[in-house]
């Protein structure tokens, strides 16, 4: 029985695997937040020489990379991507994702957006056939904590300050459980447009292109049905 660390690492490494054909001394890899993150940046980084660099969602992964040796890029010097590699905090069938568990959802939202293709790597425990179980984290302009707070209380949220918190982009984070979520790409546009919110973490209108999922019976490859 694999612990969920070494499915995290098989998930890791597979996309590691998955990459390498892309990689050439001109390319940049765009790479997420997180535990499983984590050990992506520690593989690809075994592969320092094949690449140019990394474009990172957060001053975290930034200093990962930095630490084993790969170049960290400002995503304003780069115009392309051939990948984004990233975890998630659930999952559905259509690779639509809840994100932000570690609080990176706006630059990873961002640094997503730029890349060509959004690689998902995950445990079979984030897969859901519904997402919001997870609490979905809303980043909000400290100013608007409140206002938006009601908002997502008349979406049928219960929204919970993230205390303590300060984004990478000097914002706070709100928590919110209790949405149905059967509608994420309707959802991700509504939660968006309240003023103050910055982004949330539904990642449904652009959702992941590929997941590799970690079972115990091997690296599962799910494709986005769109
Ligand atoms: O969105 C994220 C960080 O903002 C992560 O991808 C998500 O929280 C999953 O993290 P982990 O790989 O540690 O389970």
């Amino acid at each position: 029985m694999l612990t969920q660390q070494e499915l995290k690492q098989n998930a890791a490494q597979a996309a590691v695997d998955y990459i390498l054909p892309m990689l050439r001394t001109d390319v940049i890899v765009g790479v997420g937040t997180g535990s499983t993150a984590d050990l992506f940046i520690d593989g690809l980084a075994m592969h320092k020489e094949r690449f140019r660099g990394a474009v990172s969602s957060s001053d975290r992964s930034s200093a990962r990379l930095s630490a084993l040796g790969v170049r960290v890029f400002d995503l304003n010097d780069v115009q392309t991507m051939p990948v984004y590699v990233d975890g998630a905090d659930e999952i559905d069938a259509g690779l639509h994702m809840i994100k932000g568990g570690g609080g990176a959802l706006t630059r990873e939202k961002i640094v997503a957006s730029v890349a060509e293709r959004f690689v998902c790597i995950v445990d079979e425990s984030k897969l859901v056939q519904k997402l919001g179980r997870f609490p979905l984290p809303v980043e909000v302009i400290p100013m608007a904590r409140a206002a938006v707070a009601r908002e997502l209380v008349r979406l049928g949220g219960q929204p919970v300050l993230r205390e303590g918190f300060v984004t990478d982009n000097g914002c706070e984070i709100l928590d919110v459980a209790g949405l149905a979520i059967a509608q994420p790409e309707q959802l991700e546009a509504a939660i968006n447009n309240i003023p103050g919110v910055v982004t949330c973490g539904l990642f449904a209108i652009a959702g992941a292109d590929i997941a590799l999922m970690s079972t115990q019976d091997g690296v599962r490859e799910l494709r986005a049905p769109r």
